[in-house]
Order: structure tokens, then sequence, then C-alpha cells
């Protein structure tokens, strides 16, 4: 490319990122980004939970041991947002009176095992007490990582307070049911370790969930000495999240939002069992759409749009989860309407697992029987993401199924392609697109 080339490529890609600035809609996005941690005057009642949070902290501040915390309720409820909201204010007023306090937190949703909790545990001590980690990640036990963090704790601080967000998603390995989860376990150790002596300052636990039965998968010792207070997140409602909306609306240029944007937006919410994160997502999302078609104000299309993402990029998810052989029945499925040249509404079974069993053979993988395959597509239409209908063939020919997919199937045939086992698939597509033309041909000839 010539010179001037290169710099009117440049000046243009300039110009279009700055367009795309001074166009947005979007006054301050970040007010809408889910990690943003907002000002006290954005947080929109929960003063109950305040309340109490307030009344079971303050002793940190008196030079006593505040009690261990369970907070309880669904997602999006405004667990993490209160509890950090109050324990900001509680570390200034022990910083302003000279107190040594520190607040761990740590978010247990990835962790694997009760011996990487207590790792990410003196990670997080280290980097609050401003101090070395001092241990291995690997090649020494989780006793010996505890003890680093016993040591942190008691050289560096007075009052501790671990926030375990998402506790009961650290289970660890369990080789039996019946073997004690990770989270009772490190519970257990870190209720204990005052009483033990082995810290010499006090320590106080608020452990976060989502599930209502947590406590019932405590160990009884853990449960004994965990002992917390509990503190009940309940669902909101339409109003209050249009109200939780409201308070950010200044996210956005003045103007730009056409009535009805923040009540449609908490209403859909609502509808999705009330969490606060849902509706502030659709109501960016709505706000991106927007930006995208640089019509510069948001409609309730827009929302109705973001509403509709969302729920694509939520049954994707869910797919992910599937078995192996699940997934590639719904591969072989959703191929067919992607690859054939004729125009298909609706898949038949006849094809799709003709194409299934191509599949296998082409990925040398296991082939299951029709039946299965026709098991593993019901369930594919329990978690909605295909609706069949029976269909007869005419006098004598039997009955098949035949199968629509609720959301685009090249979304879902790509989604799955990026699972390990399908690779193979995607350098295939030629030789996938034939078969599936040859099949349905062939259907469509015996009709
Ligand atoms: N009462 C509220 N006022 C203002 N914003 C809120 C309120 N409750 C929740 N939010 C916002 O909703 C989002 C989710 O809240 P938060 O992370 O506190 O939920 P959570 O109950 O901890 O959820 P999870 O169980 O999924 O971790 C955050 O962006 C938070 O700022």
């Amino acid at each position: 490319m010539a010179d001037g080339d290169d710099q009117s490529l440049s000046q243009s890609i300039k110009g279009r990122l700055q367009e795309g600035v001074q166009n947005s809609v979007f006054r301050e996005k970040a007010l809408l980004d889910p990690d943003t941690v907002i000002d006290e005057d954005r947080i929109v009642g929960r003063d109950e939970q305040l309340d109490d949070i307030i009344t079971y902290l303050r002793p940190a501040l008196q030079g006593n041991r505040p009690p261990n915390m369970l907070l309880y309720g669904p997602s999006g409820t405004g667990k993490s947002l209160i509890i950090n909201a109050v324990c900001q204010q509680v570390l200034e007023l022990a910083t302003a009176q000279g107190d040594r306090l520190g607040f761990i937190e740590v978010n247990c949703q990835t962790i694997k095992s009760h011996d990487r909790a207590v790792y990410r545990l003196v990670e997080s001590a280290a980097a609050e007490a401003g101090v070395e980690v001092g241990v291995p990640e690997s090649g020494i036990s989780t006793d010996q990582k505890l003890t680093r963090f016993y040591e942190i704790l008691t050289n560096n601080f007075d009052s501790v307070i671990i926030i375990l967000d998402e506790v009961d998603l650290l289970v660890g390995r369990q080789r039996d049911p019946n073997d004690e989860p990770a989270h009772s376990k490190l519970l257990y150790q870190l209720s204990r370790a005052s009483q033990l002596g082995r810290i010499e300052g006090h320590v106080s636990v608020a452990a976060l969930t989502n599930d209502p039965r947590f406590m019932e998968d405590l160990d009884g010792r853990a449960e004994s000495s965990f002992n917390p207070q509990d503190v009940v997140f309940s669902d909101y409602d339409a109003n209050q999240l249009q109200a939780i909306l409201e308070r950010r609306r200044d996210a956005y240029q003045e103007g730009v939002l056409e009535d009805g944007i923040i009540p449609l937006s908490a209403a859909f919410a609502a509808q999705d069992h009330g969490d606060a994160r849902k509706a502030i997502d659709l109501f960016r999302k709505a706000g991106e759409i927007a930006d995208r078609q640089g019509t510069g104000t948001i409609c309730e299309a827009d929302v109705r749009d973001a509403q509709k993402e969302a729920e694509r990029d939520r049954t994707l998810t869910q797919m992910q989860g599937l078995s192996a052989q699940k997934k590639l029945s719904l591969y072989a499925t959703a191929v067919v309407p992607v690859h054939a040249q004729r125009t298909l509404d609706a898949v038949p079974s006849t094809v799709a697992y003709r194409v299934y069993q191509y599949l296998t053979d082409l990925l040398d993988t296991d082939e299951k029987s029709r039946d299965s395959y026709l098991r593993y597509m019901n369930e594919a239409e329990t978690y909605n993401f295909v609706v069949s209908e029976k269909r007869g063939r005419g006098y004598g020919s039997g009955v098949h199924k035949e199968y629509t997919f609720v959301d685009d199937p090249s979304v879902v045939a790509e989604t799955l392609e990026d699972d390990i086992r399908l690779e193979a698939a995607e350098h295939e597509e030629d030789l996938i697109r034939s078969v599936v033309d040859a099949q349905v041909a062939d259907f469509f000839e015996e009709e």
C-alpha cells in the first residue's frame, strides 16, 4: 500500500472511531458496567439489610469481633453491593482512628479445591497488607499455606473481615458425596482460627450465597463454629428495579431515552427472577444496540432486541453444559438447515440422524442408536433449543419427527463447533455440506 493510502486509511479509522464516540448515546457507560462499584447514593432501598450489616460490623470499630454472617438471596439482589458499601465505610472510619483493619475478599466461583481457596486467601491477604505472598502456589501442603495466611493476618491487622462470595460453588473434589465439601472445611478453619490461637487479631467471615440450603451442606462442627447471623436478600420487583435504573439514568446523554425504556427493562428483568444485574445489563445492551444502529435515541424495540440477545446468550451458555453425545446430536441437527441448498423450515429426524452417523464416523466417536438420538433431542427440546412436531409421511410410511430451532441454527452450530470434540468437524465443512445435501435429497425423493 502506498504511503498516501496508509495515511488516508488511518485518518478514516480515526474519524470513524471519533464519530462513534461523539455520537454515542452513553454519557458515562461505566455506571452500567457490572463490575463498577457504584457510589452509595446510587443504592436504592435495602435499608433493612444495610441496618443489619452496620449493626453486625460496628464492633470492628470498638475493638471487638464482629459475628460471622451469611448473606443469602438470589443472584443480583445486592449482596456484594451492600456488604462492600458497609465494609468501605467501616474501613474509612477504622483507618481514621488508627486501627489496622483488613478486608479480604475472594470470589469462590472458579476455585476448584480447598487448597486453591487457601492460596487465593494468602494472595488477597498479601495484597491487602502490601506484603509478599511468601509461599509457592504448589509443592507445599495446604496447611503450610494456611499458616502463612494466619501469619500475614497476625502481623498486619488487628481485625479482619473475610468475604467469601459465591461460597456454595466452592465444593472441591469429593471422592464420595459424603465427604466434607471444601467450603465447609474452609469455614471451619477460618472461624476456629482465632479460638485456637492461630491468629492474634479478630477474624470474622461473611459468606455470600444463592443457595437457600447452604447451611445444610455444612459439616456439624463447621456449622456450629461458623454459626452466622443471617441477612436475607429477596428478589426485586419491577418497581424496585425501575428505581435502581432511574438512579443510573445519567449513564446516558440527556434526551436519548424514549419514555418507557426504564419501565420496560425493569419489567423484563422482573419476569426473570428480579435480578438487578439483568435489569442493568438489559438497559446497557439497549444503548449498545442504538449505538450500533446510529439512531441517537433508544426506543422500545432496542430493549426488546436486547432482551432477545440476552436470552440467546443464556441458551448458548446452557448448551455448553451438554454431554458430548448430546452436543453432537444437536450439532448434526443444526447443520442440516445451515448447509442444505434447499430452504428447510424444519429438520426431519431421519436426515439429522444420518448426518449424526456420518459425524460419529468422521470424529471417530461412539455411534448411538436412533432411539438415543431421539432421546437426546427430546432433552434439547426441554431446554428450549428446538421444538419438535410429529409428521406422518403418507399411508404406511410411519411417522417421523421434525425439529425447528428456537435460535438461529448457524449460531447453534458455531457455538457447538467451538467445543473441543467438534473441532475436527470445523475443517470438514465441504464434506458435511455434501452429506447434508445428499441426505436431504434422498429424504425428499423418498416422499
Ligand atoms: N439496591 C440496589 N441499588 C442499586 N444497584 C443495585 C442494587 N442491588 C443490586 N444492584 C446492582 O446490581 C448488580 C448486582 O448486584 P450484586 O453483585 O450486589 O448482587 P449479588 O446479590 O451479590 O449477586 P450474585 O449472587 O450473583 O453475586 C450490581 O451491578 C449492583 O450494583
